[in-house]
């Protein structure tokens, strides 16, 4: 059997509309499945582990964006099922990064394959994170982004991933950025007037953004990007860049990678784990290698 989780609000209905099409797929082809909704936030990761626990279960399957990924994949991390995906978000970066098709007929059949492989998740302040986890300016895009109406509005006309600098472009004028110490595997490394430090499991971010182009889901290690001492309109002009994974090029662009990473900085900054809220620094960050499996 397999179990889908479907958030029939991601991508702003599209979730809803795409599940119809993939449930007529799988009866026309007799597929054994279950379906349930999301109702609220968190929802996907308590339907995944249920899922999990279930004796015949092959696979989770998200219908969904990024958040429900997150969620689900939380849910799933450790267990033997695997997390597949059939992408009705607005960022996507998860399939962005791992290839999976963005049309679901496409993705429905490398979901039916079953073939699995095993990935690395982050942890962040005990959250688990499959794309990036991000901390300052990064932290502030995402849950600004989350709850904004332009969201809702770019979505309905399909070009949802266009929220995301939508965002960077307002917080440009009220950001403060501020010092941080890392400690990178029992190194210390100081940062003055970050911006932001991103932490890549995979390279996509933000709906399309390469912001590690090194980061491998499989490589056992957390790729980091410190963006520090920078103008805004330096920021407003080298921002572009980040869409070909070119700033890393920048003098102001730190990129550096490690498996144990703390973060304290001298004031609050916001965190997110796969573009969903997750608090404020300090942060603790780990890797487990190959938890969690995906079609
Ligand atoms: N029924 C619901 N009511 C309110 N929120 C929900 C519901 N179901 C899921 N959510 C929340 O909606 C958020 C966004 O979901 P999701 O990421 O799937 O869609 P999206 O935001 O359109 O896509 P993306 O993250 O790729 O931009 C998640 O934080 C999830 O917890």
């Amino acid at each position: 059997m397999i179990g889908f989780v479907v958030n029939r609000l991601s991508g702003n209905g599209r979730g809803g509309r795409i599940w119809q099409q993939v449930e007529q797929a799988l009866k026309a082809r007799g597929v054994n499945y279950g379906c349930r909704f999301t109702e609220r936030q968190g929802h996907a990761r308590e339907l995944a582990a249920q899922w999990a626990e279930h004796r015949d279960m092959v696979a989770v399957v998200a219908v969904g964006g990024d958040g429900t990924v997150h969620e689900a994949a939380n849910g799933l991390a450790g267990t033997a099922v695997p997390l597949g995906l059939v992408p009705a978000g607005s960022g996507n970066d998860f399939a962005r990064s791992l290839g999976i098709p963005s049309r679901w007929e496409a993705a429905l059949e490398r979901v039916l394959a079953l073939r699995s492989e095993a990935i690395d998740v982050g942890e962040i302040n005990g959250e688990l994170f499959v794309i990036s986890a991000g901390i300052g300016f990064d932290g502030d895009v995402a849950k600004w982004t989350n709850r904004s109406w332009y969201k809702r509005w770019l979505n309905r006309l399909g070009i949802g991933n266009l929220s995301y600098a939508v965002t960077v472009l307002r917080l440009l004028v009220s950001y403060r950025p501020c010092d941080v110490e890392l400690e990178i595997d029992g190194t210390l490394v100081t940062g003055r007037n970050v911006w932001l430090l991103a932490v890549a499991n995979m390279p996509y971010y933000g709906g399309g953004m390469i912001i590690c182009p090194d980061a491998r889901q499989d490589d056992g290690i957390l790729h980091l990007c410190l963006v520090e001492n920078i103008g805004r309109l330096d920021f407003l002009r080298f921002f572009p860049r980040v869409f070909r994974g070119t700033h890393v090029k920048l003098p102001t662009v730190r990129m550096l990678a490690g498996s144990r990473i703390s973060v304290r900085a001298t004031m609050p900054m916001t965190i997110h784990a796969d573009g969903e809220y997750g608090g404020e620094t300090p942060a603790a960050i780990g890797i487990r290698p190959r938890r969690l499996l995906v079609l």
